[in-house]
C-alpha cells in the first residue's frame, strides 16, 4: 500500500544548494563545485545512505594545465536481493548565470515569488535531485520499507558533457551497476501543463572555431581596410553552417537522420500542444514551422545548429573600435539517431576548412570538438513506462504525454550501452522553467507533486513483472 501523504515544502536545503555557484564550465568556480558535491554526499548520508565519493581524475584545460574533476557521489539505500534495484541519476552542477544577464533576482539566492522558486539550477537539476532524496526520506520518516532498493549516482560535470563519468561507469559496470535493474533520470521538463514521460534525447556536438590573425588587437581606423579581419572570416564561415530556414548546410549531416515513421507521426499528432502558447511563452510571433508535427519533429528528432557566442569579440557596452586579433566561436549541433559524433566532427571540420579556404585568408582557422554526446532513445512500450503512466495517474489523475526531449543528457546513452539496463526519464520540471535561461525556476506545485510522483513511482516499479 502507498502512504497517503499530505506535506508542504520549506525549501531550506534547496535554498542552500542554489546558493552554491556550481558552474562546471567556469574553472574559477571549481572549489564551489567540490563543495556542492560534499553537500550532496552529506545530505544523502543524513537520510541514511551508504555514500561514496568517487574520484574520476583530472580535467585537461585548453592551456595545457589540468584541474581535479568534481567527485561523483554514489549512495545506496537497501540491499534486499528479493527487491528490484533502481539507480537514480542526476547532476548538481549548473549553467553560468549572472544577475546582469537580465535576471529579476539574484540567480544564487532562492527567491519565492507567487508559488515559483527562482534560482540557477532550480529545475536543472537541483530540485529534482532533492525530490528524489526526499522520496527516500519520506519512506523512512513514515517507517515504511522502501519497495525497491535505491541507488544514486550524482555528478557535477553534466553541463559540460559529463567529463570522467563514462570511464567511471565502464569501471563500475560489474560492481556498482551489477545489481541495478533500471535507471531513472529526472533531468528534463514536461512539454505542457500535462505530466510527461520522456523516451528520447538529442545528442550534442559542441565546437570551438578559432580564427587567429595579427599578433595583437588593431585600431580599425589605422589598420582597417588593409588586413583580412579574423572576425569577418569567422562570421563568414559561421554563416555557411545553416540557412535562414533551418537547413543544415554541412554535407552529409541531414542525410544521416532516421526517417520519421508513421507510428511516430501518429504519436506526435496525438499530443496536445498549442503553438500559440509556445510562441507567447518565448515571446515570438513566428516559428520555423507552423504545424504541430513538424515543430515537434524539429524540436526532438531532427538535428540543428545553434551559435552560442564568440570569445574575444567586443561585447561590452560602448563603442570600442577594435579589430580583435583572435576570436573563438562556440556552436553546437544537436544530433539525433542515426548520427555519430565522430562522423559529425569530421564532416564539420572538413567542411569549415573548405569554406575557409575559399576566402583565401592568411588567418589561421582551427576547429575543435569539445563535447561529443550521443542521442538516446528508449522503447516507450517497456514496463518502466507503464509504471510511469500508473504513477502519473495516481498523483495527477491524468494520462502522461509520451515525449522526446530536444536537449541532451550526455550520459544516458553510455548508461544504456555499457550497463545494458533500461532507462526511463521521469521529468517533474515545468515547460516554462527557463532552463539555462534568465529567471530559471521550479514551481512549488511541481516540486511537491513531483516528489509524490517519485514516491508513487517506486511503488509501481516494485510491481513490474520480470521483463
Ligand atoms: C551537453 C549539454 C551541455 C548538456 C545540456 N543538458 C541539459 O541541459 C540537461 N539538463 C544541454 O544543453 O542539453
Amino acid at each position: 500500500m502507498l502512504p497517503q501523504i499530505v506535506f508542504s515544502v520549506k525549501p531550506t536545503t534547496l535554498r542552500q544548494w542554489i546558493a552554491v555557484e556550481s558552474d562546471s564550465s567556469d574553472v574559477t568556480k571549481r572549489s564551489d563545485l567540490h563543495r556542492m558535491m560534499d553537500m550532496t554526499a552529506e545530505k544523502l548520508r543524513l537520510v541514511g545512505g551508504s555514500v561514496e565519493m568517487v574520484d574520476v581524475g583530472m580535467q585537461a584545460l585548453p592551456n595545457g594545465s589540468s584541474i581535479a574533476l568534481p567527485k561523483v557521489v554514489t549512495a545506496r539505500f537497501g540491499e534486499d536481493p528479493s527487491k528490484r534495484t533502481v539507480c537514480v541519476y542526476g547532476h548538481v552542477d549548473v549553467q553560468p548565470a549572472k544577475k546582469e544577464d537580465g535576471w529579476a533576482t539574484d540567480p544564487y539566492e532562492l527567491t519565492d515569488i507567487d508559488g515559483n522558486l527562482y534560482g540557477r539550477g532550480a529545475s536543472d537539476n537541483k530540485a529534482p535531485v532533492l525530490a528524489w532524496i526526499h522520496t527516500v526520506e519520506v519512506y523512512k520518516a513514515l517507517n515504511i520499507d522502501l519497495p525497491v532498493n535505491v541507488k544514486f549516482i550524482i555528478e557535477g560535470m553534466e553541463e559540460t558533457g559529463s567529463n570522467g563519468l563514462d570511464d567511471m561507469i565502464v569501471a563500475q559496470k560489474d560492481s556498482f551497476f551489477s545489481d541495478v535493474d533500471y535507471i531513472i533520470i529526472s533531468d528534463c521538463v514536461w512539454l505542457s501543463r500535462r505530466p510527461a514521460l520522456t523516451y528520447g534525447t538529442r545528442g550534442n556536438c559542441y565546437f570551438f572555431a578559432e580564427v587567429e590573425g595579427p599578433k595583437k588587437d588593431l585600431h580599425s581606423g589605422v589598420y582597417g581596410g588593409t588586413v583580412m579581419e579574423p572576425m569577418t572570416d569567422l562570421i563568414g564561415i559561421l554563416d555557411k553552417l545553416i540557412s535562414p530556414s533551418g537547413k543544415i548546410l554541412i554535407p552529409g549531416v541531414r542525410e544521416a537522420v532516421a526517417h520519421l515513421s508513421d507510428e511516430e507521426w501518429k504519436m506526435y499528432q496525438d499530443i496536445e500542444f498549442d503553438l500559440e502558447s509556445y510562441k507567447s511563452e518565448i515571446g515570438l510571433s513566428q516559428l520555423m514551422y507552423s504545424n504541430k508535427v513538424d515543430l515537434l519533429a524539429h524540436r526532438w528528432r531532427h538535428p540543428t545548429v545553434s551559435i552560442h557566442g564568440i570569445e574575444g569579440a567586443f561585447s561590452s557596452a560602448g563603442t570600442k573600435t577594435v579589430i580583435p586579433a583572435k576570436v573563438i566561436a562556440k556552436f553546437s549541433i544537436r544530433q539525433v539517431p542515426n548520427m555519430d559524433p565522430a562522423v559529425v566532427e569530421k564532416q564539420v571540420t572538413d567542411y569549415l576548412h573548405s569554406v575557409f579556404a575559399k576566402r583565401k585568408s592568411p588567418n589561421k582557422l582551427s576547429i575543435t570538438m569539445v563535447i561529443g554526446a550521443k542521442p538516446w532513445l528508449a522503447d516507450p512500450k517497456h514496463p518502466l513506462y507503464e509504471a510511469g503512466k500508473a504513477a502519473v495517474k495516481r498523483v495527477f489523475a491524468v494520462e502522461p504525454d509520451l515525449i522526446r526531449e530536444g536537449g541532451t543528457i550526455p550520459i544516458a546513452r553510455t548508461f544504456q550501452d555499457v550497463t545494458g539496463k533500461s532507462i526511463i526519464m521521469l521529468p517533474i520540471g515545468g515547460f516554462d522553467d527557463g532552463l539555462h535561461s534568465q529567471n530559471e525556476k521550479i514551481s512549488r506545485y511541481n516540486y511537491m507533486e513531483g516528489t509524490k510522483l517519485f514516491i508513487a513511482y517506486l511503488h509501481e516499479v516494485s510491481q513490474i513483472k520480470k521483463y
